[in-house]
């Protein structure tokens, strides 16, 4: 495909994400009309589509688009102008979009933040100073993380055996057994040195998070909202544990089995943890806004509202409680959020210790983008 086919390809995916199809549904139906996309095109329309969600308010101003609307083609302009590429995506070629006229205008205030109005209070409370920075940090895309997998390897060994495979890494300072990727991340998935479980995608800020949970060997642990089980298996490479994972959603863990096998770590799912009870330790990794990492997830920064926030936070609270209940006398729970937010945080936290009595926060931690890896919150709480 011809780069303005790309720029034209992902306007029409854009201007359907607008009307509030998700993305990731209206790329794979894009992906299957267009026969023939070749991968390289298939990532590149995917790349525009989510640069564009990233930065959406200020492209589409700099795309001319008139103020407080928003449309796929003046925010792949707006893209295109601020790579300097305008002339490449809009050159009114027969596959192409129409060469631009609109006018650009730099965008201001929130916009030039790509920050939600309803949001911006609750972001500076929690951000103080770091409140721009951070905003500024979400605009771009993340960092390609691996962890090395301590059970198997060194991480100057993994980096050696990533490097022969052509998948160059350095060492990251946020956890210990971090890489970051600094080229072919593409090629990861496919490599040796993944399929022999020597390293694992995660992010290295969830790797510090994993890292900073209290454990001792033989402890009876639980991820009590395990997903995908990225931090189960960061746990699990620490230390020999007694380890269960369980999820509200079952159909979440499904590749956890193969990842751990992968891994060499044994896991076991659970669909009722209290059967299990009582834990040594129990992560609670609850489920957020999930404005810590919207550098991977943009369309959750536009289509998060006061209501699902409100009814976020009360579900953490149960989750909370839950947890509490799940753990032994003088155990540990990891309240985990991949959230910027103090409602989710900070509140939470003084909340549950406010209406339960017999607990103690230990220690906590605040992770941002400007550390490199995403947002997240942990409070570990002490049963007395
Ligand atoms: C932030 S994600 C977990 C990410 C995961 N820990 C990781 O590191 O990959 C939150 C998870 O909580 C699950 N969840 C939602 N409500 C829950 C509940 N009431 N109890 C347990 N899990 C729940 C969701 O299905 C989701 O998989």
């Amino acid at each position: 495909m011809q780069l303005a086919a790309r720029a034209a390809a992902a306007i029409g995916i854009l201007d359907k994400v607008l009307a509030g199809e998700p993305a990731e549904k209206v790329l794979t139906s894009w992906g299957r009309g267009a026969r023939y996309a070749g991968s390289g095109d298939r990532a590149a329309v995917r790349d525009i589509v989510y640069d564009g969600l990233r930065c959406l308010r200020s492209f589409a101003a700099l795309g001319g688009a008139p103020i407080g609307t928003l449309t796929g083609r003046s925010v792949v302009l707006g893209a295109a102008r601020a790579a300097g590429v305008e002339a490449l995506w809009f050159d009114g070629s027969p596959h192409g979009p129409a060469v631009a006229t609109e006018p650009a205008a730099q965008p201001e205030g929130l916009d030039a933040l790509d920050c939600p109005a309803w949001l911006t209070p609750q972001l500076q409370q929690a951000l103080g100073e770091d409140f721009a920075p951070v905003m500024q940090a979400l605009q771009s895309r993340a960092p390609v993380f691996l962890r090395v997998n301590a059970g198997k390897t060194t991480v100057e060994a993994a980096m050696a055996a990533l490097a022969a495979e052509g998948i160059t890494t350095r060492p990251h300072p946020l956890a210990q057994f971090a890489l970051e990727v600094t080229g072919n991340a593409r090629k990861i998935q496919n490599s040796a040195t993944y399929a022999e479980g020597l390293v694992e995608l995660q992010d290295a800020a969830s790797q510090a998070l994993a890292e900073a949970v209290p454990l001792r060997a033989g402890a009876k642990v639980l991820d009590l909202c395990a997903g995908g089980g990225g931090k189960s298996l960061a746990l699990a490479a620490r230390a020999k544990l007694k380890l269960y994972a369980h999820d509200a959603n079952p159909r979440r863990m499904a590749d956890l089995p193969a990842r751990a096998a992968r891994a060499g770590v044994k896991i076991t799912l659970t669909t009722a943890p209290e059967s299990q009870a009582p834990f040594d330790v129990v992560l609670a990794d609850v489920p957020c806004s999930g404005s810590g990492s919207w550098r991977r997830d943009p369309e959750g920064k536009w289509s998060l509202s006061a209501e699902r926030l409100a009814g976020l936070v009360a579900l953490q609270s149960e989750i909370l409680d839950r947890a509490a209940r799940l753990c032994a006398p003088n155990g540990v729970v990891g309240y985990a959020t991949c959230s910027l937010l103090r409602a989710e945080n900070e509140d939470q936290v003084a909340a549950f210790l406010a209406r339960t009595p017999g607990w103690s926060l230990r220690e906590s931690y605040r992770f941002t983008p400007l550390q490199d890896g995403d947002g997240f919150g942990l409070a570990l709480l002490a049963r007395d």
